[in-house]
């Protein structure tokens, strides 16, 4: 590996000389803003008379719209590397977008974007294989102004001065432009994650340029940029494959939303705006979960069997009479008509045999209840005195069938066997009632614990309850008589708007107009109120994302799952149905969730078989080595068959441990140490087991503000406490773990929950404890 030396000055103006070239870029990129912004405008103040136009000057506006929203987002660090390639003396300049000079005579760009197949060698040039570039240059600004250069010369004929060996154990060979690298890593985290574009690594590269089709597993430990490369492979896919994914969507799940405020700003910084983040939680639309749930009950929850007992319970929900002394039965012209057990069974064989979702079904039932009932009243009213043949013909039964059509207690009878069903409504009244859950878990073979477990006191929904929800969408289906209904009601509002907008239209109108220019059309002489909530409906720019949240039946174009290792098998299901292309990043021996995964063959197998493909990530970007090697520590007892990631700061401050009489002003102490330690801008989580998190934060509230010459409200923005399935994803500067024995006695999964914990700090580590450190903290052990 070979590495140039950093150049403060600038004795031969290369500064100056790259300072003109950015210049010129950001003069295109104001002028390409201007342009859009004048265009925008003016599409905006054309007038559309017709439909065709106005869904033309509205897609037009969005358009330039989503345009400058990218050129926006360019304004940071717009051009960041240089490439100098053999046998040409032109260099080619990478960054966050494509520049190109409208009346330059040139055909290759002022600037090519980071994800263009010609930008790769600057993400992949090794000094072994150069790629035909000569030199790297990483170009750092600050704003608009240039502030350093640094140069990776990749060919021998390079001036030997600006190249040297790297000193030993500076990093994984695999590392390119390591003075860059290190600059990021080293900085300040600022509790939102930023962008690598400037630096992606090959390995990392690999995995952002690979192809779209299939579903694409990232294994890798702690830091290893799992995060970043999920979110990096987003804009690159969304750049290579715009019309697919911009019209389908991008679905990015994480695991809670502290870790989807952590990562929001990535994607925009790309500029890219249109992907979706969520939690599974959030994928049924008008169902926002808060009841949280015991571990036990979540783990069952989580599990594939309870695809049957969601189906059981539909099941149970198809009604027939317990015994032969059970009827259902309609008055009907002073008749009383009954279906008993058996005509109910044969009734229920029947509809079930044609295979209908069950909602769906309900009109057959309503065809075959009315053909039983007509024929029982047929044989009430037709019946031959003299024993003969039922005196009534076809044409008969059908008037008396049209008859009872008119009878409402028919419909109850349908509703009695065969209720129409919601999602929510299943779920509910199943969980109420433990003669119900009996029931439907009755082919599943669950425990009474395990149906004690599922019964429900109160109301609200959990996150596990999230994926049975969608499950029993999937076989209720439609429920189209309130989903007619609703639709009628927002078509009647919407008309009536519409109506409204017209009169509106109309009461503006001028006396003269009529008179003298009665040529002239107005809008409310070329349409009426339906045809305006069409032309309303047609102009519908809500980005596919948008549109996806509200709508359960969306396909997503790619989802890309982080910390995929904590969904649970149901959850697993559900996502499965809403896209087949993925990219499923995360490290199975962080998993937290009870129902969580504990390899990846487990967690996609019953799904897709095999067809899934890995890709591992080795180097650990976030901990210095003394951190890792108490995170390698945690590893080999967790799972010894992971590797540890290489690290690429070998170096940085040991860890430390402080055994305190109890969690009072020694942690204050220990905590206040910490804090001045660490630069002003520099953060501290301080990561308690969830029932000490409170009493934790207690005491640094009340004894940081004393101890730390900071106000209270200055001290608590720059110290979180947090509990370790609260970090997951996340990462700071510093972090004091308290208490791990405690952390590992609060795990439903063992050693997963203090790996997470260990694995947070960039710069430094710290233990404070009163019960003695688990084993397996044994290198931290004095
Ligand atoms: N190529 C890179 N250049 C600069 N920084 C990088 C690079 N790769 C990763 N990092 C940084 O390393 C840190 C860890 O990355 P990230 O959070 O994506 O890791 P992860 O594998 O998702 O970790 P975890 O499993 O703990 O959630 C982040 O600060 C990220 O910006």
């Amino acid at each position: 590996m070979s590495h140039g030396a950093f150049r403060d000055t600038d004795p031969d103006g290369e500064i100056a000389f790259e300072q003109d070239y950015v210049n010129l870029l950001y003069a295109h990129l104001d002028q390409l803003r201007e342009r859009l912004t004048a265009r925008r405008r003016t599409a905006l103040a054309s007038a559309a008379g017709t439909r065709q136009a106005l869904v033309e000057r509205e897609a037009v506006v969005h358009q330039y719209g989503g345009r400058l929203a990218q050129l926006n987002a360019a304004e940071n660090a717009l051009c960041f590397g240089r490439l100098d390639l053999e046998g040409t003396d032109r260099p080619r300049y990478v960054g966050r977008i494509g520049v190109h000079d409208p009346d330059g005579e040139q055909d290759e760009p002022l600037l090519i974007d980071w994800r263009a197949p010609v930008a790769r060698p600057f993400y992949l040039a090794t000094a072994l294989q150069r790629d035909g570039v000569v030199r790297r240059r990483h170009i750092r600004t600050v704003g608009r102004r240039v502030v350093h250069l640094h140069d990776e010369h990749l060919s021998n004929r390079a001036d030997p001065e600006a190249t040297e060996v790297a000193p030993e154990g500076a990093g994984p060979d695999s590392i390119t432009s390591e003075s860059a690298l290190l600059t990021a890593l080293n900085a300040a985290r600022t509790g939102r994650m930023n962008d690598i574009v400037e630096t992606v690594q090959a390995e990392q590269d690999r995995i952002i340029r690979a192809e779209l089709p299939g579903i694409l597993v990232v294994q890798g430990g702690p830091g290893t940029g799992k995060t970043a490369v999920a979110l990096h492979r987003a804009a690159y896919l969304l750049y290579h494959h715009r019309e697919l994914l911009e019209r389908r969507g991008v679905l990015i799940i994480g695991p809670n939303t502290t870790f989807l405020r952590y990562i929001a700003e990535v994607l925009p910084a790309l500029g890219e705006t249109g992907a979706m983040l969520a939690t599974t939680a959030d994928l049924f639309p008008g169902v926002a979960p808060t009841r949280v749930e015991a571990g036990p009950v979540t783990a069952l929850k989580g599990q594939l069997l309870m695809k049957d007992v969601v189906a059981g319970a539909v099941a149970d929900r198809q009604w027939v009479p317990h015994d032969d002394d059970e009827v259902v039965a309609v008055r009907h012209d002073g008749q009383l008509l009954r279906l008993d057990r058996q005509a109910c069974l044969a009734l229920r064989e029947r509809v079930r045999s044609a295979r209908l979702l069950h909602n769906e079904a309900r009109p057959l039932v309503r065809r075959l209840v009315l053909t039983e009932l007509t024929r029982l009243w047929a044989e009430a009213v037709g019946e031959d005195p003299l024993g003969g043949e039922n005196l009534l013909g076809p044409e008969d039964l059908d008037l008396l069938r049209a008859e009872l059509e008119e009878n409402d207690g028919v419909d109850g009878m349908v509703d009695w066997l065969w209720p129409v069903l919601t999602p929510t409504r299943l779920l509910r009244e199943l969980f109420a009632s433990p003669q119900r859950i009996r029931a439907a878990a009755a082919e599943v073979g669950l425990t009474q614990q395990e149906q004690d477990w599922l019964v429900r006191e109160g109301t609200g929904w959990s996150e596990a309850d999230v994926p049975l929800l969608d499950e029993a969408a999937e076989l209720l289906g439609r429920d189209d008589s309130t989903a007619r209904r609703l639709a009628e009601q927002l078509q009647t509002a919407n008309l009536e708007y519409a109506q409204g907008v017209l009169d509106v239209l109309r009461g503006s109108e001028s006396g003269d107009f009529e008179d003298e220019e009665s040529e002239i059309l107005a809008a409310f002489d070329l349409i009426d109120a339906e045809a305006l909530l069409d032309r309303q409906e047609e102009v519908d720019h809500r980005t596919a994302a948008e549109r996806a949240a509200t709508d359960r039946t969306w396909r997503f174009g790619h989802i890309i799952v982080d910390e995929a290792q904590e969904l649970s098998p149901m959850a697993w299901r559900m996502l499965m149905r809403r896209s087949r292309s993925m990219t499923l990043v995360g490290d199975v021996a962080q998993t937290g969730e009870p129902a969580g995964a504990s390899s990846w063959q487990q967690a996609l197998q019953p799904h897709v078989g095999e067809h899934w493909r890995l890709e591992e990530l080795t180097v650990n970007y976030r901990m210095p080595g003394p951190i890792a090697q108490v995170a390698a520590d945690v590893l080999q007892a967790l799972n010894p068959k992971l590797p540890a990631p290489e690290v690429v700061r070998p170096d940085g401050p040991v860890p430390w441990t402080r055994r305190v009489a109890d969690l009072g002003p020694e942690l204050v102490a220990a905590v206040a140490g910490e804090l001045e330690n660490l630069d002003q801008e520099r953060r501290l989580a301080v990561v308690a087991a969830p029932d000490q998190t409170q009493e934790v934060f207690a005491r640094l509230q009340a004894g940081l503000a004393e101890s730390v010459a900071l106000g209270e409200n200055e001290t608590l923005a720059r110290v979180a406490v947090v509990e370790p399935r609260e970090t997951k994803g996340l990462e700071f500067d510093a972090v004091v773990v308290v208490e791990p024995d405690r952390i590992l006695a609060a795990s439903p999964r063992g050693l997963g929950d203090l790996y997470v914990t260990v694995t947070r700090a960039t710069q430094r580590l710290g233990i404070v404890h009163c019960s003695d450190l688990p084993t397996v903290l044994r290198s931290l052990r004095h």
